[in-house]
């Protein structure tokens, strides 16, 4: 391999380590992705029997770092840990600390992009490997992987979509997967078994142009006016039903205006007294498997972006809600599924509770192993934690860190012993 492993800087303890992976700056819209490979597959490489193999389904710049704990009888279905190495933008001025420095405060708190989503994680895995391995000497029965894959943030077509499609992925027989969830702000663990399903939404409007003193109908910004009076009346009814306590935030169909493009730029911002023939605005849209999404296309014809009021729309769907049958995509969090029932146990062994199982209100990769027919489950051990996901200021806890490094070893030392499912359960 190409890996310069001398360029990488391996701290003695697990919180520098998790600081110097913070510190590569993996976020769009230009990750360094081969600098994040580079210093996993260094740090891989200081705990023994670990293999890794690096692979490229798209492009040079986007790889796909795979790290594999053989297990003593690989002819069970593997486990499969998953991380995504890149981020969303952040803005430092925005920030009480440089987001890409990982700033440790006095009180033990991490400033980081990726510091929650989902840099722990990816680190944490590998840091429990290392801790069963030098103080338990222990072997799994299952082999176990974890994927570090790219662009996860950006809808994970040249990343987890394409994975799963390869040959090398078939070749892994995955049983069970654990992806990431999201921060608890109480003290009981939270787990995913569904994500909401990704639309981005485009309107556009054309309209008659004109001065800006005449008020006549049909102008472009009028036209898009109503539209986002509707989307965000719609928006309204989702968010009662959330305020009122009828349904949790992931179980209904979100809308969020995200961007509006419109006005006739001049050089100090924008032409006053002309109104423009051409606006636009973009929306995310977030829908529950339980949601039906002809319903929502139709709403968005007829309702939203009607042509006869000269709008038109574009949307793009990033992953389907269903599998190929038809299902939605839903991991069983029932005895049905003997993996749930490890997991469990799993939780219980590291001494956390957990709470009822959610839908994510975010999207992850994790679709994509579900609609594979794989069980699938979000985790990730942040407790006591603000969900700051996104967020100006991402942080997490040192303490926290460190206590999900002692839960994944309970998790992976129960997953890759465990020995009595059948492939087909719990898909
Ligand atoms: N994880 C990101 C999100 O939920 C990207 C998912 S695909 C748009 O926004
Ligand atoms: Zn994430
Ligand atoms: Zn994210």
């Amino acid at each position: 391999s190409t890996h310069n492993h001398e360029q990488v800087n391996l701290e003695s303890n697990p919180i520098s380590r998790f600081q110097n992976y913070l510190r590569i700056n993996t976020a769009h819209p230009t990750p360094d992705y081969a600098a994040a490979v580079n210093y996993l597959t260094a740090f891989a490489a200081t705990i023994p029997t670990l293999q890794t193999r690096t692979l490229y389904l798209t492009t040079p710049d986007k790889p796909l770092l795979l790290i594999t704990w053989p297990g003593s009888n690989p002819s069970l279905p593997a486990v499969l840990f998953n991380s995504h190495l890149d981020s969303v933008p952040a803005e430092p001025s925005k920030w009480l600390h440089d987001p890409f420095a990982a700033h440790l405060s006095d009180d033990g708190k991490i400033y980081a992009r990726g510091a929650q989503d989902d840099k722990c994680t990816g680190m944490q895995y590998l840091e429990a490997i290392k801790e069963l391995k030098s103080n338990l000497d222990y072997t799994p029965l299952r082999t176990l992987h974890i994927s570090y894959v790219p662009d996860e943030e950006v809808g994970g077509l040249d990343g987890m979509a394409k994975f799963v499609e390869s040959k090398e992925f078939k070749e892994l027989n995955i049983g069970f997967v654990l992806d990431e969830g999201q921060a608890s702000v109480n003290d009981e663990f939270r787990v995913f078994y569904a994500d909401r399903s990704p639309w981005k939404l485009v309107i556009k409007s054309a309209g008659v142009p004109g001065h800006g003193s005449r008020m006549y109908d049909n102008s472009a910004m009028e036209n898009l006016m109503k539209s986002v009076e509707v989307i965000m009346k719609f928006r309204e009814n989702s968010f009662d039903l959330v305020k009122a306590g009828q349904a949790a935030n992931s179980e209904v169909i979100s809308v969020n205006p995200v961007y509006m493009k419109a006005g006739i730029p001049s050089p100090s911002g924008f032409v006053m007294n002309m109104q423009p023939s051409e606006v636009e605005a973009g929306f995310d849209i977030r829908l529950p498997p339980t949601a039906e999404p002809e319903f929502m296309m139709r709403r968005i014809a007829e309702e939203w972006a009607p042509a006869w009021r000269n709008m038109t729309y574009q949307i793009t769907e990033q992953g389907s809600l269903r599998d190929y049958l038809g299902r939605p995509l839903l991991t069983a969090t029932n005895e049905s599924n003997p993996w749930w029932s490890v997991f469990k146990q799993a939780i219980t062994a590291a001494g956390g509770k957990l709470a009822k199982p959610e839908i994510l209100s975010s999207t992850t990769d994790a679709r994509f192993m579900r609609q594979m027919g794989i069980p699938t489950l979000g985790f990730s051990p942040m407790k006591n934690t603000p969900i700051l996901l996104h967020d100006h200021n991402e942080l997490l806890e040192s303490s926290v860190y460190l206590e999900g490094i002692k839960v994944y070893e309970h998790i992976i030392r129960l997953l890759s012993s465990f020995d009595g499912a059948s492939v087909s359960e719990g898909r």
